[in-house]
């Protein structure tokens, strides 16, 4: 998939700008300060329902504003439909600060603007004379408080089912967190892959949020066995597929995970991944553990174990990733696990998400940063990278590369 459109609203200090990106590399460039991250982050905002570096509407929203608004057009194939042309691709990148009358983004104005062309037209490109591409679009209005969605030109009850929609993976200067943070970075890490290539995994992992809740509730609330009973058997039957889910999935990328970390960092070798479910599996199913625990949950007032308390880890022999790694290691280990995960979601969908690297050169050396340039080009996927300067990988004029520039709250192309 490629994102064609990306207008901004009031995020971070950008009162309004629109950015048309070329589908292959996008360079967003500009000092220190000027708002290249805040570019991503909005991509980000729209595939994640948050930020990398905060929650919806804390900070985000432009000082003095009352909300941000981010409206995203994007093309994605459609496997298995036999190709049709209907459409126009977009002409050339550009990107234009949006002066005077103002904006075309307001609540109302996302909803409209997303509902003013049907969606699901179908197209073929240049490069993939038969596959065919459909138009999509989303329009996400954040208060700090509340949202509004749109996707599609229709009202969207929940953030996940937008944010499923457009698939963007995203290594930014935090993104070491998943090899070295808290296990909650890993489950989303899995999560999130998994929301992007199987869409009913959604239904799976709300069913377990929900059940999750009812039982913590519960046991807030000292209730009796009866009503805990129907709740376990609840909890159990959406997270033990979860669980499973999961493993296949870590199982899934493990092998290419493997070969990138190979490739970008020779020292890391004999690397295995293990999923470590939150219960003890091998010996309970999860029923028989919720039982188990169900007096100790009482008196501690939450669920002590099942799929919300999972980990993955990768390890080299015995030892656990988290010590023997460096921190250069571990950011390279993140970074080969991300685009694993666009290397799978490609597979299964026969389509690349859209990768976001923020801050390159301040992440990578010049070595890597040039693999992981070479890696981005050979897969054609669409991608975002921002820097101070323009990398030598990209330097000299190339079809396949657009350039940005970042400055005084505007965004506009530039032929550097
Ligand atoms: N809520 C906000 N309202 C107005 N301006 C903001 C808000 N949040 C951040 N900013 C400003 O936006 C800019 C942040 O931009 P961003 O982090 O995207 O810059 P950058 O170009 O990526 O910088 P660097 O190269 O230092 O990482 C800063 O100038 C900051 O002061």
């Amino acid at each position: 998939m490629h994102v064609t459109r990306l207008d901004l609203h009031n995020l971070r200090r950008f009162d309004e700008v629109q950015l048309l990106p070329g589908a292959g590399i996008n360079l967003v460039t500009g000092d220190n300060g000027a708002g290249k991250t805040s570019v991503l982050e909005a991509l980000h905002l729209m595939a994640y329902g948050r930020s990398f570096r905060a929650r919806v509407g804390d900070g985000l929203i432009r000082q003095g504003a009352e909300a941000t608004e981010v409206f995203v057009e994007w093309r994605e194939r459609v496997p298995g439909v036999g190709a049709t042309a209907t459409d126009t691709p977009a002409s050339g990148a550009g990107l234009t600060g949006v002066d005077g009358p103002r904006p075309k983004l307001g609540a109302d104005d996302v909803s409209s603007t997303i509902a003013s062309t049907a969606p699901g037209r179908e197209e073929t490109m240049p490069g993939s004379p038969t596959d065919p591409l459909r138009t999509r679009r989303a329009g996400l209005r954040h208060t700090g408080r509340d949202w509004q969605g749109r996707l599609d030109g229709q009202t969207v009850a929940q953030l996940g089912d937008l944010c499923a929609a457009l698939a963007v993976v995203s290594f930014e200067p935090g993104s070491h967190a998943l090899i070295t943070g808290a296990a909650e970075n890993r489950r989303r890490f899995l999560d999130w892959g998994l929301f992007h290539v199987e869409h009913e995994f959604l239904s799976l992992w709300r069913r377990y949020a929900r059940a999750l809740r009812q039982r913590n509730a519960l046991l807030k609330a000292r209730s009796g066995d009866d009503q805990l009973d129907a709740w376990d058997r609840e909890l159990a039957e959406a997270g033990e597929p979860l669980g499973q889910h999961r493993q296949r999935y870590l199982e899934a990328i493990e092998p290419t995970l493997v070969r990138l970390a190979a490739e970008l960092a020779p020292g890391l070798g004999g690397l295995r991944l293990e999923y470590l479910p939150g219960w003890r599996r091998e010996e309970f199913p999860l029923l028989d553990a919720l039982l188990f625990v169900r007096d100790r949950d009482r008196q501690a007032g939450y669920t002590s174990v099942g799929p919300h308390r999972a980990d993955w880890r990768i390890a080299f022999g015995n030892v656990p990733g988290r010590e023997a790694l460096s921190r250069g290691q571990a950011k390279l280990t993140a970074l080969s696990a991300l685009l694993a995960q666009a290397e799978h979601h490609a597979a299964v969908r026969g389509d690349w998400p859209v990768i976001v690297l923020d801050d390159l050169a301040s992440e990578l050396d010049r070595h890597h940063q040039g693999r992981v340039l070479a890696w981005v080009r050979s897969t054609g996927a669409q991608a975002f990278i921002t820097g101070t300067e323009v990398p030598p990988a990209l330097q000299g004029p190339s079809p396949h590369v657009s350039m940005f520039h970042v400055e005084h709250g505007r965004i506009t192309p530039s032929l550097d």
